[in-house]
């Protein structure tokens, strides 16, 4: 096997490790800094720091949510199945992961009409289901986070180190260190601020191979050229299950096989990760929807046009003497371990393609780590810590709690990447193994907050009964297609894994809905709207710090301004851990306002949904249709204006939603450069005393 030998030296590694994320951290000590000087959000309480006060608009979520479902697989695993499939790989890549996110829509809007004061998807199991429930889905959802955790440091450290030469063990340790700093310093608002920048840096170093690819590498340089050498790469290695072993083609077996196993896969790894829940509970009511649909439209380009640019060019590359394992194809274990895309990078641009690889997959694993922290960290704080360690836990301890819970989680997700990369685990494997074991709770979760008939004891059943058949039938298909041998690489095979999602995910479905049908609940989702209303109603005493006393009457006297509704609605949705008695429902988040936004998401989601997994894929597929010159042009040029229709919405977006607090951000530091900050102590001051005043 033709090793591929690293372009970069080792301290490029260590720079962009340790560099660019204490680089981030420092940046986010600023942001916390700023918010919490010129802002009415203050990082210091817990219900900032792990709900951002329930209050972001659109723009930023969908950028969050871009941000958090990038993966080091987004990137490299996506270039894999284009290696391995050719055109139909990136397709299905992309629609069988976008599913999710589109129908998640209908989630946030579910639980902000059932559910509008959680924290955590898990308290609303412990309200609906009780103690048990709440730790067979609490170990779930812990097991989802580690995979996706671990997976995100296993992917990003093996390419630090084919490219760098970097002991791969310090690179699992050291990626996570700089996050840590900045997800602690910052909590959610400013980690979605962190995730924005990484977000804008990601989109533009794909826009970069984007063009160099298709407008001006000497190698390929355009549509035209990809596609000829696509057809000689066709005639020398033909792929098995595609029309006439071709790479243009979307009927590709395996392919479809991959886009099943995405989509059960990917339904586990976001209904079960609190990291998106996180996501709709920090929208604001009215526009969850919208912040989900398009989250999920402009996340579409990246899988989808990254990997029809790098993964088809390391395949066209494959036979040419810059391509780094020339003149070998990538072997069997290096197009698992992902090295499809960095390999063409370096073909593509030496040094400079892979630095720029090496920042692009370091910006999808930091800010997709991040999210798994804060997520984890919630959930460890809420439904572990503050209700079976101590329920009385005042807002300053929990902050506390939320802080070292971040750390705790990092050390697992680095042990547990150690572990996968000591028995030989990789990218490939863990990616196509994880809606094997998570798949089962998929349905019953979903169901918690959409329907009333389902019963706890449906919810249980279907969620374990889900994940042993979906371990069995995994199990046993690797067995039977490979003469009875159970190993690594039989259990990695695609017919054994679509076996077990498949398994696992219609199992606990049918077990759930099955169960309830036979004995329904008729449950009353006042009970769960009654989630946090009586803390938030009685926890402006004692509890609160005076920090929080005095930013509950600096919000008190922004709220007589009748032009400020966006206080007001903050206020109501318990924006800050001191609110004031007597909370109503803000005016779009009562239940009955929600109806249309549900429709919505409905109508919207299935429509996007059967739009890219039936309409446009089925007919290519049982035509066999193999793509001309200018039907595969079309489809290039579909991806480069796709994505740059996501950029605009993960980097112009947020900013135009935003002007207004950037405007207010900057006015507060310009007051503060002309009078040394005497004007806001002033505010403070006056702040403090209308708070002494009200206690
Ligand atoms: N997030 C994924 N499935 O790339």
């Amino acid at each position: 096997m033709a090793e591929v030998t690293a372009i970069l030296p080792q301290g490029v590694g260590y720079g962009v490790v340790l560099g660019v994320g204490f680089f981030f951290a420092a940046f986010m000590a600023i942001l916390a800094q700023i918010q919490n000087r010129y802002t009415q959000y203050s990082t210091k309480t817990s219900e900032e720091f792990n709900t951002a006060s329930r209050s972001v608009k659109p723009g930023l979520i969908a950028s969050g949510i871009v941000s958090a479902w990038t993966w080091a697989a987004t990137l490299l695993q996506s270039c894999t199945v284009a290696y391995e499939y050719g055109v139909s790989g990136p397709f299905w890549y992309a629609s069988g992961a976008t599913v999710q996110i589109l129908l998640f829509a209908i989630l946030g809007v579910k639980v902000k009409q059932n559910a509008p004061r959680c924290h955590t998807y898990l308290e609303i199991i412990y309200t609906r289901y009780g103690s048990t429930a709440h730790w067979v889905f609490m170990v779930f959802a812990f097991i989802t986070n580690i995979l996706v955790g671990s997976q995100l440091l296993l992917g990003g450290s093996a390419v630090v180190t084919a490219l760098t030469g970097m002991n791969v063990y310090a690179a699992v340790w050291l990626i996570p260190v700089g996050v840590t700093v900045y997800v602690v310093l910052g909590g959610l608002r400013a980690t979605f601020l962190c995730d924005y920048t990484h977000t804008f840096i990601l989109m533009i170093i794909m826009l970069y191979f984007i063009f160099e690819v298709y407008a001006s590498s000497p190698l390929i340089g355009s549509p035209r050229e990809m596609y000829n050498l696509l057809k000689i790469a066709a005639a020398q290695r033909p792929v098995s299950g595609n029309t006439d072993g071709s790479y243009m083609t979307l009927k590709s077996n395996f392919a479809l096989i991959f886009g099943v196993i995405q989509l059960c896969s990917g339904s586990g790894t976001v209904f079960l990760d609190q990291g998106y829940w996180q996501r709709a509970i920090a929208s604001r009511p009215s526009t969850a929807v919208r912040a989900y649909l398009l989250g999920g439209l402009a996340w579409y380009a990246i899988p989808f046009a990254f990997a029809t640019t790098l993964g088809l060019s390391a395949v066209a590359l494959t036979g040419h003497s810059s391509f780094p394992t020339y003149p070998n194809p990538l072997s069997p274990s290096q197009v698992s371990a992902g090295l499809a895309a960095p390999t063409a990078a370096v073909a593509l641009l030496g040094k400079r393609g892979a630095a720029a690889l090496l920042i692009i997959l370091f910006m999808a694993v930091t800010s997709a780590a991040s999210s798994e922290m804060i997520a984890t960290s919630s959930i460890l704080t809420f439904d572990v810590y503050k209700l079976h360690i101590r329920p009385d836990a005042p807002p300053s301890t929990m902050i506390t709690v939320s802080h070292i819970m971040i750390v705790v989680f990092a050390f697992v997700m680095a042990i547990v990447a150690s572990i996968w990369q000591a028995i030989g685990i990789d990218l490939g494997w863990l990616f196509l193994f994880m809606g094997v074991v998570i798949g089962g709770a998929v349905v019953p979760v979903a169901l918690t907050i959409c329907w009333k008939k389902q019963t706890k004891a449906a919810a249980i059943t279907g969620a374990i009964v889900g994940c042993a058949a979906g371990l069995f039938a995994w199990l046993l298909t690797a067995a039977m297609t490979n003469d009875g041998v159970l190993s690594v690489a039989t259990t990695g095979q695609e017919y054994a894994s679509v076996a077990g999602c498949l398994a696992s995910i219609c199992t606990g479905g049918i077990c759930t809905v099955g169960i309830s049908l036979w004995n329904p609940d008729d449950f009353d989702w006042e009970i769960t709207r009654a989630i946090n209303r009586v803390l938030d109603e009685s926890s402006s005493s004692s509890s609160s710090t005076s920090e929080e006393t005095a930013r509950a009457s600096q919000l008190r006297e922004k709220e007589k301004d009748p032009a400020n509704v966006e206080v007001r609605e903050a206020r109501t949705q318990g924006a800050d851990d001191a609110p004031l008695p007597g909370l109503k429902f803000a005016e779009d988040e009562h239940p009955d306002k929600l109806r249309g936004a549900l429709k919505f998401a409905v109508i919207g989601s299935f429509s996007l949904v059967a739009i890219m997994d039936i309409i446009v894929p089925l007919p290519m597929f049982f035509s066999q249709y193999t793509f001309s010159i200018k039907f595969f042009t079309a489809w290039v040029v579909i991806g480069i204006i796709w994505a740059f229709c996501s950029a605009f919405v993960c980097i112009f977006l947020p900013l135009i939603e935003s002007r207004a607090a950037i405007f207010e951000v900057g006015g507060g530091l310009i007051r503060d450069v002309f009078t040394g900050g005497r004007d806001h102590r002033k505010r403070k001051v006056m702040a403090e005393s209308g708070a002494k005043g009200d206690a």
